[in-house]
């Protein structure tokens, strides 16, 4: 695993997804070597530099110029890359050109989930895996529902990490966002 401290990171784009919910993921996602990923809101590249030691292939997405810019610099920094593309486009859009995939990972999606999982699921290989990471409240739920209306049988989890500060006097437990790692298999 990479540490959170490693990745190279900019205040004007999200991420990296921390060390312990890139854990869950990998675990969730039962990522094999001859697997094919599609990492849609790529953000910092957390998760795509963690595919991309994994997994045969990675396409990554971002709507932001800045995103793919990060996630770019960090694949550099780790020395990963070769067998990832990176697009400049909202998932979308971008989706309709990427077919044959085994693992569909959204981390960030704006107001396009359903349309997003949609495409995924149309793109979906059989045995397939779709994982979405959700902050909102709002985003979980559309996303088990869109999940239920496409025939699958999505698992929700939601994850409270606290970390300790070993201090002086003691140790103090400093809390992450809680986040919601929603799981689906296609059957
Ligand atoms: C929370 S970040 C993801 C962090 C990433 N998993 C990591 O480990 O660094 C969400 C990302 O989704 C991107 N995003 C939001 N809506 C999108 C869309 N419709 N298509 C593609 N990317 C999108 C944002 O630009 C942002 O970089």
């Amino acid at each position: 695993m990479l540490e959170d401290k490693d990745f190279i990171k900019s205040c004007d784009v999200p991420g990296p997804t921390k060390e312990a919910i890139r854990a869950i993921i990998l675990y969730k996602s039962d990522v094999k070597a001859g697997d094919k990923v599609v990492d849609v809101g790529c953000g910092t590249g957390g998760i795509t530099c963690e595919f991309a030691q994994r997994a045969e292939s990675v396409t990554s997405i971002d709507i932001n110029p800045e995103a793919i810019e990060m996630t770019q610099k960090n694949l550099k920094k780790f020395g990963l890359g070769d067998n990832v593309t990176l697009i400049c486009n909202d998932g979308a859009e971008a989706l309709k050109d990427i077919d044959n995939m085994d693992i569909a990972i959204v981390g960030g999606s704006g107001k396009k989930l359903e349309d997003i999982l949609d495409l995924v699921d149309s793109r979906l290989n059989s045995k397939g895996r779709i994982i979405i990471t959700a902050i909102l409240v709002d985003t979980k739920v559309e996303a088990v529902n869109k999940l239920k209306e496409l025939n699958y049988n999505p698992q929700i989890m939601e994850v409270n990490i606290s970390k300790g500060r070993v201090l002086d006097r003691g140790i103090m437990m400093m809390s992450e966002n809680p986040i919601a790692i929603i799981t689906a298999k296609k059957r």
